[in-house]
């Protein structure tokens, strides 16, 4: 089979700094040997097309780094990541700019999306019936509820017709009815033949609609099988932890993070790859989307200032 996305050997690790002017000393220097810590480390996996793959593990076991890394939204550190098609990053706190409006989110989404002016006239309204806002469509997004957010975030993401939708932990501020109403949009996706990888803390909502899921363990893939057989030997492994006392459950963890620091000799070169649908993008188009994304930035700043 031909996979969709492909992970091989993928590391992601971040300098800590303690002050912002360490980090500002780095960029200056040049300097590498700052302690770095492994969100991932050496991570391979392949996923092919019109799976959905359910991301699951403890909180900071490395789920939405994945994810940020399958929508290229970071770099990987070392490794290589081959990924076929548009992808769409759905999270809570990601992609929407907080001072424009609902409206001016959706132009400038679909603009970076490679859509032009027609396409987007043709899309706009779907979004803002499916987000269903009402009149806070008008205002800025810094004045949303994060369910709001999420509605006005998954609509434009769903509509943008991407090969590949990442949903992080998206739906579970929406209310029940705006989660059922995701679940059929995600289903009519899946049914295309489309993929998904689905990041939540709710095991049910992973097992509703995924095949496979990856089970991430303090930055490695601790399990990656059919939905059942993971589910069940996370939720065994959840029972056990609580189990253990305060004292034992701190050290466990200790123990786990301790092991993300060691820094091990891998191959410094790192290289992500993106096959995209087809490139509706000519140079020409892409010039006039900046220009106009410098400008509403420009416009909205000064709405501020005033
Ligand atoms: N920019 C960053 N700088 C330093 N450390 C980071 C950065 N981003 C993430 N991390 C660390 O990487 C680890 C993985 O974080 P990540 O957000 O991927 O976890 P998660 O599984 O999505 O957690 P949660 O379930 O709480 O959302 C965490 O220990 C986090 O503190």
């Amino acid at each position: 089979m031909n996979p969709k996305i492909r992970f091989m050997n993928v590391s992601k690790s971040f300098s800590l700094y303690r002050k912002q002017s360490e980090k500002l000393f780095d960029i200056i220097s040049l300097k590498k040997d700052r302690d770095q810590f492994f969100a991932l480390r050496n991570i391979s996996f392949e996923v092919n097309e019109g799976e959905a793959i359910g991301l699951i593990g403890l909180n900071g076991s490395g789920k939405s780094t994945l994810s940020n890394l399958l929508a290229q939204v970071i770099p990987p550190s070392s490794g290589m990541i081959e990924i076929k098609g548009e992808t769409s990053l759905i999270a809570i706190s990601v992609g929407l700019n907080n001072s424009l409006t609902g409206l001016e989110n959706i132009k400038l989404k679909c603009l970076m999306h490679g859509l032009n002016n027609a396409e987007i006239d043709q899309i706009k309204s779907d979004i803002i019936e499916f987000a269903d806002i009402g009149n806070f469509i008008n205002q800025p997004v810094k004045n949303y509820s994060s369910g709001m957010k999420s509605r006005l975030g998954f609509a434009i993401s769903i509509h943008t017709n991407p090969d590949i939708l990442i949903v992080d932990e998206a739906l579970s501020v929406g209310d029940q009815t705006f989660y059922k109403k995701c679940l059929d949009k995600i289903n009519v996706f899946k049914s295309q033949g489309k993929t998904i990888i689905f990041v939540s803390h709710s095991l049910s909502q992973i097992e509703a609609f995924c095949e496979r899921v990856m089970w991430i363990h303090f930055g490695q893939i601790k399990m990656f099988d059919e939905a059942k057989k993971v589910i069940s030997d996370y939720k065994k492994f959840i029972n056990w932890f609580n189990l253990l006392s305060e004292k034992e459950k701190k050290n466990s963890r200790k123990e786990m993070l301790d092991e993300q620091y060691k820094v091990e000799l891998i191959p410094s070169n790192s290289h992500i790859q993106q096959i995209k649908r087809k490139s509706k993008k000519s140079n020409v188009a892409f010039g006039i989307q900046i220009l106009v994304l410098l400008f509403v930035v420009i416009l909205s700043a000064s709405y501020m200032l005033l």
